[in-house]
């Protein structure tokens, strides 16, 4: 066992390299004394002095695969308040000195969250966003309920869902917006020298992650960029893709063996706040009085418990993301009154606030006319921004009292937005292979990486029992019943499905819903 030697290590800090060296990506386990990062293709341990009080991020970089990598020992840091979007190295490698492609097959696979391209796709694609742990988190008793719950949840809910798709034209456009982001993206790369294949990953429908890596595995590819394209990290989204990849890259000796990096977050780049400012700047121009504009932010929303009990970054990502662009639209002159909602909400736990709709409401009543609605927190048009915002939102607004409405296209393919996409990957290149860690002061410039086993290490590390967001009904009760109604409604449901499931008997079967249990 070779020591390596650290940076000023202050406490007592020693790292040592396992012999042989293991390959990235093991399993490995963290506490508030040790913590093991793999790197380079090595296994480093490195142990702090157990008397932190926080978990001390340890990790090195380098700029190959050389042996000679220097440790820093950040400052404790408290899990919970590290903005992924903010993992960055604060020792810089000199990326002119690098070269960035060698001859090495590199793969660019986008992960996003899919969504049914007919209307019978809806159901099972319902099913699967249900079955998803990061998404219905059962209490762990429960876990083997998860995939009959949602089926249970997901017929229910599909005729709902189904009325939404009908409305824009029979399905989701994401699949082929998403494949046209990834053409585009791989035409900017190329025009920036970085031939590189593009690939597709969706959680809940065509082409599944699982389609794309089969593609990546087949294509041979060393070196993979992962960039979720979620702007803001949340644990439901990236997080729940990121978790899935994990799981796949363990379970594969190519896989194992395939030098990877992941972009966590995007939302603090230059690029994509200059993109979004452009098309908030250009849509102003279509009022009357531009300055006298409400700029609406609407994001969408995930449950409370996410930030509060489990460390999801997104509000704070959410947050920041917000003043930047505001920052922005400042410079250009721009100083119009702004806010933040968020919509979307599903089932009966509290979700994040204020809500978009009480707001538009309580705008309207505070005598707003002009308002441009800015969808936020993803980069194509779904069924949220063309059935909820464009069609619901708007109605709300026009009945509450605003005269004007206007509303932000998704970036989509928009040139700026691709570009900064492009530079994202080619900045990430020299840390293919490579660990990052958190730097809160470092923002600019660099994209935020790490291994997908250490992202998720860094958040929601306990993957603790959440109240599930969904419902499955819904009356008219009072708000400071509705979770423990909630949650009795689903814990009867449960009972009643255990029933089911082990006597082959009961109102499941009448209704012929069982039957569908895959
Ligand atoms: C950043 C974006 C998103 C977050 C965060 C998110 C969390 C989240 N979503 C649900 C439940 C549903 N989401 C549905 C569709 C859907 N969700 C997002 C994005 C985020 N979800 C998008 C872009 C879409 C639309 C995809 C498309 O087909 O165009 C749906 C299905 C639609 C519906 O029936 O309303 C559900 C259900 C939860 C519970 C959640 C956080 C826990
Ligand atoms: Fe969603």
């Amino acid at each position: 066992m070779g020591l390596i030697r650290t940076q000023s290590p202050s406490p007592p800090f020693h790292a040592t390299l396992p012999s042989p060296l293991r390959p990235l990506l093991l399993p490995r386990t963290v506490s508030t004394s040790q913590r093991i990062c793999c790197c380079f293709g090595l296994q480093i341990e490195a142990r702090v002095n157990s008397n932190l009080s926080k978990t001390s991020l340890v990790t090195g970089f380098s700029s190959g695969w050389s042996e000679t990598q220097s440790l820093v020992l950040k400052k404790p840091v408290n899990n919970y308040s590290l903005p992924l979007g903010a993992l960055l190295t604060s020792k810089t490698p000199d990326l002119s000195s690098m070269p960035l492609t060698g001859d090495e097959k590199i793969g660019v696979l986008l992960l996003n969250l899919g969504g049914p391209e007919t209307l019978d796709d809806v159901q099972p694609f319902l099913f699967n966003l249900f079955a998803d742990p990061d998404i219905i988190r059962l209490p762990r008793l429960f876990r083997f309920l998860q995939r009959p719950l949602a089926q249970f949840i997901s017929v229910l809910r599909a005729p709902k869902s189904k009325e939404g798709y009908a409305s824009i034209g029979g399905g989701s456009p994401l699949r082929q917006i998403t494949d046209a982001q990834a053409e585009e993206l791989r035409k900017a790369l190329c025009a920036k020298n970085v031939p590189a294949k593009v690939y597709v990953g969706m959680r809940y429908w065509h082409p599944f992650t699982e389609e794309a890596i089969e593609q990546i595995k087949r294509d041979g590819i060393k070196k993979l960029v992962v960039l979720p394209l979620y702007p803001q990290f949340s644990i439901s989204t990236s997080g729940s893709s990121l978790r899935l990849l994990e799981g796949i890259f363990r379970e594969d000796e190519y896989l194992v063996n395939m030098q990877h990096t992941v972009i966590p977050s995007w939302y603090q780049r230059e690029g994509y706040i200059k993109a979004m400012a452009n098309l908030i700047e250009k849509e102003l121009r279509n009022f009357d009085y531009p300055d006298k504009v409400m700029i609406f932010f609407s994001a969408h929303g995930v449950p409370l418990a996410y930030v509060e009990e489990a460390g999801d970054p997104y509000k704070a990502e959410m947050e920041e993301c917000i003043d930047l662009i505001m920052e922005e639209l400042e410079k250009r002159r721009i100083t119009n009154a702004y806010t933040l909602a968020y919509q979307s909400r599903v089932g009966p736990v509290e979700w994040l606030k204020p809500y978009t709709d009480e707001t538009i409401i309580e705008l309207g009543q505070k005598g707003v006319k002009r308002l441009l609605a800015v969808p936020i927190s993803f980069v194509s048009e779904h069924i949220e921004t063309l059935e909820e915002i464009d069609v619901e939102y708007k109605e709300l607004a026009l009945e509450s009292g605003i005269e004007k409405w206007g509303r932000v296209p998704a970036l989509g393919c928009e040139p700026t937005f691709i570009s900064d996409l492009a530079d994202a990957v080619i900045e990430s290149l020299p840390y293919v292979g490579a660990m990052a860690v958190s730097n809160l002061e470092a923002r600019q410039s660099l994209v935020p990486l790490g291994s997908v086993e250490e992202l998720l290490a860094a958040y929601d590390s306990q993957r603790r029992e959440l109240p599930p967001p969904v419902t499955v009904w819904e009356w008219g009760w009072t708000k400071s019943a509705e979770t423990w109604n909630g949650r009795a409604a689903m814990l009867a449901v449960l009972v009643l499905l255990v029933l089911e499931v082990t006597t082959g008997e009961g109102f499941l079967h009448q209704w012929g819903v069982l039957p569908l249990f895959r």
